[in-house]
């Protein structure tokens, strides 16, 4: 059976990545340092569920220490690897750069050097739809140029792309690298939309709006995304593209976006989280926040080229499931 290591298997897509693995009858590691970036008793929380399957462990090190990490690698000895680590957040990155250069180019740079040296099989890694920054020609292609981050995340995960390239094509480790459009779920991140809302709802505080409300989503269920990876370790990076592949000439890598394929408004997603509270919101609307794209929307061909699956579920039914369990999770 498969060995699976997956970084950031505490956080929210790592969570239901692995489960989603140990279902199908992997072997599992996680990698995770329990980062405060948002409160760690979520992170444990997932923690726990996963530590129930008896085929997952988790190693409780940082990726940008190469020590530890390099340890818990070599013992583990993974055929595949989801490199799902990472500083996320758009808007975090104007006053913390720092930590992005630490997490994710450090930490990826490490990642590469680990499966170059054990020969891994298939390295698969999130990126973002971030990276399309300025373009506005939707729905966004994996063959389009991304050279216009918007927001300092954009840029570090872009670089990303690029380390993992030139790796691919010196060592030939065939990689997949994910972007990943707008994931929304129960046990979602706290510095995101869904569950700020949420929050402030409950107790009755305005929530923030920015850009007047003005903004458009590919929202992916993360259930959809999961999935969605999980296929994608199949498919590993050869020498043959599919239609409109993405896959480099001269390297065993591509680029996949994962998302709907269906745009939102903000204001109906709000809507939506109304419905589900049976609570409206107090708004306030603020401008346009430095970083933010004011619209999304993926092309999901080669995904589904690729796996014979895209992302379906609408808000109308995944965003009622994060209330669900929102309100389970926090009922004291
Ligand atoms: O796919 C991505 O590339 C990114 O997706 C996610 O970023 P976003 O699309 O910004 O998600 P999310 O916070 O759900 O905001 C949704 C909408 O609500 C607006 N928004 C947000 C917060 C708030 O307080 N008010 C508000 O109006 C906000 O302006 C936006 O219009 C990931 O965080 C990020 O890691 C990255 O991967």
């Amino acid at each position: 059976m498969t060995r699976v290591l997956v970084t950031g298997s505490a956080g929210f897509i790592g969570f239901h990545t692995a489960s989603k693995l140990l279902q199908r009858g992997a072997t599992v590691l996680g990698v995770d340092n329990f980062t405060a970036y948002y409160d760690p008793a979520l992170k444990e929380a997932r923690n726990d569920i996963l530590s129930n399957h008896p085929n997952f462990k988790v190693a409780r090190v940082s990726i940008d220490d190469m020590a530890a990490f390099g340890e818990a690698w070599a013992e583990f000895q993974p055929d595949v690897v989801i490199h799902l680590a990472a500083q996320a957040g758009v808007r975090h990155s104007i006053d913390s750069p720092e930590s992005y250069v630490a997490a994710n180019l450090i930490g990826t740079f490490n990642v590469l050097e680990l499966a170059r040296h054990h020969k891994t099989k298939h390295l698969l890694a999130a990126s973002t739809s971030s990276v399309y920054g300025a373009n506005t020609d939707m729905p966004f292609t994996e063959t389009q140029r991304t050279a216009t981050p918007l927001s300092f995340y954009a840029a570090t995960k872009g670089a990303t792309e690029l380390m993992g390239h030139s790796y691919a094509h010196l060592f030939k480790t065939p990689m997949t690298f994910f972007r990943f459009f707008t994931v929304y779920g129960p046990w979602g991140r706290p510095d995101m939309a869904l569950f700020k809302f949420t929050k402030g709802i409950l107790a009755g505080e305005p929530i923030d709006i920015y850009n007047n409300g003005q903004m458009v989503r590919d929202f992916t269920y993360v259930d959809d995304l999961a999935e969605s990876i999980v296929r994608l370790t199949e498919a590993v990076p050869g020498d043959t593209p599919v239609e409109g592949d993405s896959l480099s000439p001269v390297a065993p890598f591509r680029t996949v976006n994962i998302g709907a394929g269906q745009q939102t408004q903000l204001m109906d997603y709000i809507g939506e989280i109304e419905r589900a509270l049976g609570k409206e919101a107090i708004k306030n609307f603020m401008p346009m926040q430095q970083g933010d794209v004011p619209a999304t929307e993926a092309s999901h061909a080669l995904l589904k080229a690729l796996t014979g699956y895209a992302p379906s579920t609408p808000p109308s039914a995944g965003v009622p499931a994060f209330v669900e369990w929102y309100l389970e999770h926090y009922r004291n």
